[in-house]
């Protein structure tokens, strides 16, 4: 089964120790959530486990999901939404597809899927950031990817894109594929397993 592991991970940043000697699986079809107070290094831990970020101590390894490098099978949504707003929106999707393997929905699919359709050759930069947070989800869809790992992945959205969100998120975990997620709200992803990260000064 395919499966996410982190082991004896601690990272640094600065002064801080934010966390150390953590262990942690995320396998499929069950998302993990990873929760805690602002600043305790939920997006760190993300980055790391994206292979973004070297850890201060400890690895990362992906299991039963082929040869190919960590980087290329992860989707890595953070708190930027990696939108350029001179390219209009369909040429900023072709371009994350182009970038992460066109094995997923055509661009103009993803696009309707995400509620965007409309608005394909509009600008990206003039975007709601509710929309830009969309586009960003529309990665998801058109490039095929085992893990995704999502830095508050329903921030700006409303309550009708949230309940999209979730709609995607579970069937990419129907599909076997690996979740993690940081969060300060519900994500309504169903049964799964959290990972509280502490208080820090
Ligand atoms: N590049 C960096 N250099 C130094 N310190 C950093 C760097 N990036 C993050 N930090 C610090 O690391 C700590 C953890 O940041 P991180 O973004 O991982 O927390 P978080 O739990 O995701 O917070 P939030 O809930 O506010 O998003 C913070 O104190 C932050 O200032």
């Amino acid at each position: 089964m395919t499966c996410l592991k982190g082991d004896g991970l601690a990272c640094r940043r600065g002064l801080k120790l934010l966390f150390e000697e953590l262990s942690l699986e995320a396998r499929a079809g069950i998302p993990l959530v990873v929760t805690g107070p602002n600043g305790t290094g939920k997006s760190s831990l993300l980055r790391i486990l994206a292979g973004l970020l070297p850890p201060t101590a400890g690895t990362v390894r992906l299991e039963g999901a082929g040869e190919a490098a960590l980087l290329e099978q992860v989707h890595y949504l953070g708190h930027e939404d990696a939108v350029k707003g001179a390219l209009t929106v369909h040429a900023n999707l072709a371009f994350w597809r182009a970038v992460l393997g066109e094995t997923g929905l055509g661009v103009v699919d993803a696009l309707e899927e995400v509620g965007l359709g409309g608005l394909a050759r509009l600008r990206a930069g003039v975007l709601s950031a509710g929309q830009k947070r969309r586009l960003a989800m529309a990665r998801l869809l058109a490039s095929r990817r085992p893990v995704w790992i999502l830095d508050e992945p329903t921030t700006a959205l409303d309550v009708a894109a949230q309940q999209m969100f979730a709609g995607f998120a579970r069937a990419h975990l129907g599909a076997g594929g690996i979740l993690v997620a940081a969060t300060h709200a519900p994500l309504d992803l169903g049964a799964g397993e959290e990972l509280r990260l502490g208080r820090r000064a």
